[in-house]
């Protein structure tokens, strides 16, 4: 079997703060072929966005940040990138597109710099006409009309859509192995959302791309990953096929966070079915599950000792949950 392109260990991410260590990522382990969409979904503060970060080498350089386990992409560790590393790894075989487009575009730059920048810093060879050239292409390539006449404007004169496209594009600069999308549509209306998700699968099938999809919401990652890990606490609490997830969820924080899905095809039914309880401090360490606290199936044990992600005889289907739904259901079953 040939190796994944990214095989993550025991990933870890804890920042120094005036509260204590907090532990954004804790122990997080998965895998990501080449080609395949994994989408990491959880409520705000379950560590998500510290996850694709770190994935990506942000989070080493900050000073108050020590990450610990293996990031390994396609066979070299990048989880503490040396400058070597970071250069030819980060912003060229990964890439990442951010939540706020305006926040990573300089507002007195035209659209078309911000691209032909990229693409002349991975290759210095690219004469500027040749770089204005590849630069139009990418914004024909993620579907913005008139794209020459785009090259020569400024953020501000683009809509929101338009800009998530730009921050795509610019992702798009240096033909990535890996995107990392991080929640890519949240700034955006309903109908654009859809259009901006729907063209991030179509170039990661077009161009073999793998893909870290993080949202918040399991609608966005719903038909359009190959696999789904659920985070809370900064632990993946479930990981699976996405047929088989969205079939049935064995963890009860899983299907707690289904039930509160906002419909992305239907915002008439956009309200959110809340959980009851909030997420743990992650400055604030206590034993057992993190879930426990807010699970309606708790039990002794689950408040004692933190369950490990296991599959319970399910093939590629892991829980971390002493009791997971499928054993509760034929529990239930048996005693009827
Ligand atoms: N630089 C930092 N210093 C200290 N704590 C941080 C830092 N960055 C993130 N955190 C903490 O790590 C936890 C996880 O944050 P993260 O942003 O990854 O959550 P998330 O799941 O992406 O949520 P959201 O969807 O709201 O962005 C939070 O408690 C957050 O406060």
């Amino acid at each position: 079997m040939s190796r994944p392109l990214l095989h993550v260990r025991d990933l870890t991410t804890t920042f120094t703060t005036s509260r204590g260590e907090v532990v954004s990522v804790d122990r997080v382990s998965f895998d990501l072929e080449r080609g395949q969409t994994l989408g990491i979904v959880g409520e705000s503060g379950s560590g998500k966005s510290v996850l694709g970060r770190t994935v990506m080498g942000l989070t080493s350089a900050a000073p108050n940040a020590t990450v610990t386990g293996s990031v390994l992409f396609d066979g070299v560790d990048i989880a503490n990138p040396d400058k070597k590393t970071r250069a030819q790894y980060l912003g060229a075989r990964i890439a990442m597109i951010f939540q706020d487009p305006l926040s990573s575009l300089n507002p007195v730059k035209l659209i078309g710099v911000h691209i032909t920048e990229t693409l002349r810093r991975h290759d210095k060879s690219l004469s500027r006409q040749e770089a204005r050239r590849r630069a139009i292409e990418l914004l024909d390539t993620v579907r913005i009309p008139d794209p020459a006449r785009r090259f020569g404007q400024y953020p501000h004169e683009l809509s929101g859509g338009m800009r998530q496209r730009v921050g795509i594009a610019i992702a798009l600069a240096c033909r990535p192995q890996l995107l990392i999308a991080d929640e890519p549509t949240t700034a955006l209306d309903v109908t654009v959302q859809k259009h901006v998700l729907d063209l991030l699968g179509m170039l990661c099938e077009e161009q073999g791309m793998a893909m870290l999809l993080v949202s918040h919401d399991l609608g966005v990652v719903a038909g359009r990953s190959d696999k789904v890990a659920v985070m809370y606490a900064g632990r993946i609490q479930e990981e699976a096929v996405s047929s088989d997830f969205f079939r049935h969820q064995r963890h009860p924080y899983s299907q707690a966070l289904l039930d509160a899905k906002p419909h992305l095809e239907n915002p008439a039914r956009a309200e959110l079915v809340s959980i009851p309880g909030r997420p743990p401090d992650p400055a604030h360490r206590f034993p057992g599950c993190r879930f426990a606290p807010r699970c309606r199936f708790v039990q002794g044990r689950c408040r004692e000792e933190e369950p490990s992600l296991e599959s319970g005889g399910i093939p590629s289907h892991g829980a971390a949950c002493f009791y997971p739904l499928d054993a509760v259901r034929s529990t239930q079953e048996v005693s009827i």
